[in-house]
């Protein structure tokens, strides 16, 4: 390099930096000579700059923070893999239907997924095995859903060919739309992963079913953080929802006007779930409930976010079966879609569910139930609610649900954690598993 620099500097020296500008009294060849020296050296002196600017975005750079952390995804296609999706997809009586679950490796995914199989209808999976939270966990879930007779597809849903190759092999009746980037606080520190999922991913995902023939009727988890800074409470479908406290909660808003417009457009039937801080066994390990768990058996401390005059914060929480039990009725109640080759047909039918548990817990609450359940007193540490995009408290009016859905939850907190615990002890106890 610095040889480089040392050639064509010695020639650059005596050439103007605008020769059209220069008169010189030397002979015509030299300069012609000079010119050629000068712009061979300066072609070299460009080259070195690009390889060296290269070398340094791709090697010195810092990684970027977005899109989402994920591994490089599985091969799809193929006879023996299509063979595999038509044997999921298989369905134990001709009303039963045939549901593409995504994110069925996740949390409620995995519930949902075994639920609807062992009912008989026919599912596959989707799911991108993003490193938000420990894979191997996502893997387990793989694992007990493949010996369920539920084969995962390894993929984004941002992938239209391989979405395309889905409902070319399947005529899905159904799609259960649960993959996204979820967690409220992350979304401060990677923006840009809830609009890849949450906003391109979903629209990518709809593109692809308002194509398909037959269209499929969609149900998708929003969130019960559309709240946002909603004070009125409980929180019923028919309240504001334009004041969302984070990235995440704006990206589930968002969510929810682009499955209007969806329908509107195209006669897709949709149905949006709005869950309320949804936990049990198998759960998520970047939630409060399960890193609580893990760091109050560690004997390390945890931190309990305050309102104003040291009010505990509070979540309606809700427990997995309930919420299952919920999706799979929204998904039995759905109306057809009613267009066809990209054309809407006639008005489909769209609706917004509150999936809570009517019960607002404050969290110093849930801690003293875990402290009870795992024996071991919690090392607590009590801080103002950050700006984090957390909200103070959720309270779920769920009569929407009741009346339509027949929804009716009937975990209690205790209850329902007593089941986590159980399932965390047996899952972690005498491996090295760790929850992150
Ligand atoms: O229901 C929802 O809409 C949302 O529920 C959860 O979000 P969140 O309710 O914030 O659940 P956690 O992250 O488990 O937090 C539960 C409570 O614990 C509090 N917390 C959290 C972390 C911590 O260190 N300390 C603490 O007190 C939070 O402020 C919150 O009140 C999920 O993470 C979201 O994906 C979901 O959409």
């Amino acid at each position: 390099m610095s040889q480089l620099k040392t050639i064509s500097l010695s020639h650059l020296d005596n050439v103007p930096s605008s020769p059209g500008k220069f008169k010189s009294d030397k002979p015509l060849t030299y300069i012609h000579r000079l010119r050629f020296h000068s712009s061979v050296s300066k072609l070299t002196l460009w080259l070195a700059l690009f390889l060296a600017l290269l070398v340094f975005f791709f090697f010195l750079s810092p990684p970027s923070p977005s899109p989402p952390p994920r591994r490089s995804l599985g091969s799809w296609g193929g006879s023996r893999w299509e063979k595999r999706i038509r044997t999921s997809a298989r369905v134990r009586s001709r009303s039963s239907s045939t549901v593409l679950v995504t994110g069925a490796a996740g949390f409620v995914g995995t519930h949902v997924s075994l639920a609807l199989k062992r009912r008989g209808d026919g599912v596959i999976g989707l799911d991108n095995f993003n490193e938000y939270y420990d894979t191997k966990l996502k893997r387990a879930r793989q694992e007990m859903l493949d010996q369920a007779g539920v084969f995962v597809v390894e993929g984004d849903i941002n992938d239209r060919e391989l979405l395309n190759k889905l409902f070319d092999v399947v005529p899905f009746t159904h799609v259960m739309h649960l993959a996204a980037q979820a967690g409220v606080r992350y979304a401060m520190q990677n923006p840009a992963s809830y609009v890849h999922s949450n906003i391109a991913g979903f629209v990518n995902l709809l593109e692809v079913c308002k194509s398909a023939n037959p269209q499929p009727a969609i149900v998708w988890a929003s969130s019960s953080s559309v709240y946002g800074l909603n004070s009125k409470v409980p929180f019923s479908e028919k309240d504001r929802t334009d004041q969302p406290a984070s990235l995440y909660a704006a990206s589930k808003k968002a969510g929810e006007e682009i499955a209007h417009t969806y329908n509107h457009i195209y006669g897709l039937s949709i149905t949006g779930l709005r869950f309320f801080t949804v936990y049990g066994p198998w759960g998520r390990p970047d939630m409060a409930y399960f890193f609580f768990t893990e760091d109050i058996l560690k004997g390390k401390e945890i931190t309990i976010y305050e309102g104003s005059d040291h009010i505990s914060v509070a979540r309606d929480f809700t427990y997995i079966d309930d919420i299952v039990k919920g999706c799979v009725s929204a998904l039995d109640s759905a109306k057809k879609s009613t267009g066809s080759g990209g054309k809407k047909k006639g008005s489909a039918q769209f609706r917004i569910f509150n999936l809570g548990n009517t019960s607002p817990v404050p969290v110093t609450k849930l801690v003293n139930i875990l402290e009870k359940l795992l024996k071991v007193k919690a090392k607590k540490k009590f801080l103002p609610l950050p700006r984090n995009g957390d909200v103070k408290f959720t309270h779920a009016n769920i009569s929407l649900a009741q009346r339509d859905l027949g929804y009716k939850p009937t975990t209690d907190l205790e209850t329902g954690l007593k089941k986590f615990v159980k399932w965390y002890i047996r899952y972690y106890k005498g491996s090295k598993r760790s929850s992150w």
